[in-house]
């Protein structure tokens, strides 16, 4: 199983993060609606409750309240973790692949394989990168939905320290499960979109490159973007969902399952719910995943 794939899909991941990691807090920040009183240290933000004016207004508070920092709290930990999910992903969805078309990922630029193949391959990736991405995902939004500034004098001190506390939080009062909330929803989401992702970046690149040619960087970044795009457009109904089962017990009432969350959130927010976030998620996703796919291609061109 050639193993640059996984190393170069690590390194783009990590690459990718870090420019997308501010749209990603915005998305899941939003002004308590909760009276003071009972909201808890981890409030809820943007995607699961109601009443922020927008994106701007987000950002405005966030940078007032918790300065630059607030839109990388808690960057430090998906650095490693993503990093390593999207090398599962793009390790997964090369070596799936070669399984199914017996060629490796410079021959499939002169023996392109079909959709089918594609969608397959992108959704066996999507599939088990969910298994890895479920605690760090889940870490990474208790964290976000953290709003305190750091360590003002009177300021209620945060409910989680750090990502190793979180983490060791919700395994002593949840339990091992705990680290796993919201993971059926994540996979839901992911296994399709993972698919849409990867065969909307090859039918990109295949249609604006000549045959047996690779593509230009251009094209690999407006192909990159657009499938980031693609992607989080039909993964944004079911990550309102996600985050919401990820946020449940805390401030937030628990689900008893995905369906229920999306019963309950339609009934008492209207279909709208399901597309918060929409506009940053797409935002994000397209300077995150061209910079994903040219520095994987760059990175295995050099490699091959
Ligand atoms: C949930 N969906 C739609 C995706 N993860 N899509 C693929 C993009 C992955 C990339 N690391 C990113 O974070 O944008």
């Amino acid at each position: 199983m050639p193993v640059e794939e996984f190393v170069a899909g690590w390194i783009s991941g990590a690459l990718g993060l870090v420019l997308g990691y501010p749209f990603d807090t915005v998305k899941g920040q939003r002004e308590p609606s909760l009276p003071a009183s009972s909201v808890l240290p981890t409030q809820v933000r943007l995607q699961t409750q109601t009443t922020y004016r927008g994106i701007v207004d987000c950002m405005v508070k966030t940078y007032r309240h918790e300065s630059l920092l607030g839109f990388f709290k808690g960057m430090s930990f998906p650095i490693a973790s993503i990093a390593v999910v999207n090398s599962v992903l793009f390790g997964i969805y090369s070596n799936t692949l070669l399984a199914l078309t017996a060629t490796s990922h410079q021959e499939r630029r002169a023996q392109p394989p079909s959709y089918a193949h594609i969608f397959m391959a992108g959704c066996t990736g999507g599939f088990l990168q969910a298994y890895f991405l479920a605690p760090f995902d889940l870490i990474k939004v208790r964290l976000q939905n953290q709003t305190e500034p750091r360590a003002k004098p009177g300021s209620p001190p945060p409910r989680y320290r750090g990502p190793v506390h979180c983490a060791a939080s919700i395994f002593q009062e949840e339990g091992p499960r705990g680290l796993f909330r919201g993971a059926w929803a994540l996979t839901l989401r992911d296994t399709p979109t993972m698919g849409i992702y990867f065969i909307t970046y090859e039918c990109l690149c295949h249609q604006s490159t000549p045959e047996g040619q690779n593509p230009s960087s251009a094209t690999v970044l407006v192909a990159g973007g657009f499938a980031g795009i693609t992607s989080w457009v039909t993964a944004t109904p079911l990550d309102v969902i996600k985050s919401r089962m990820q946020m449940a017990g805390l401030n937030q009432r628990a689900h008893r399952g995905v369906l229920d969350c999306i019963v309950s959130s339609a009934r008492q927010e209207g279909l709208g719910v399901f597309f918060r976030g929409l506009t940053i998620n797409s935002a994000r996703a397209f300077p995150v995943n061209a910079v994903t796919f040219l520095s994987y291609e760059y990175l295995l061109h050099l490699w091959q």
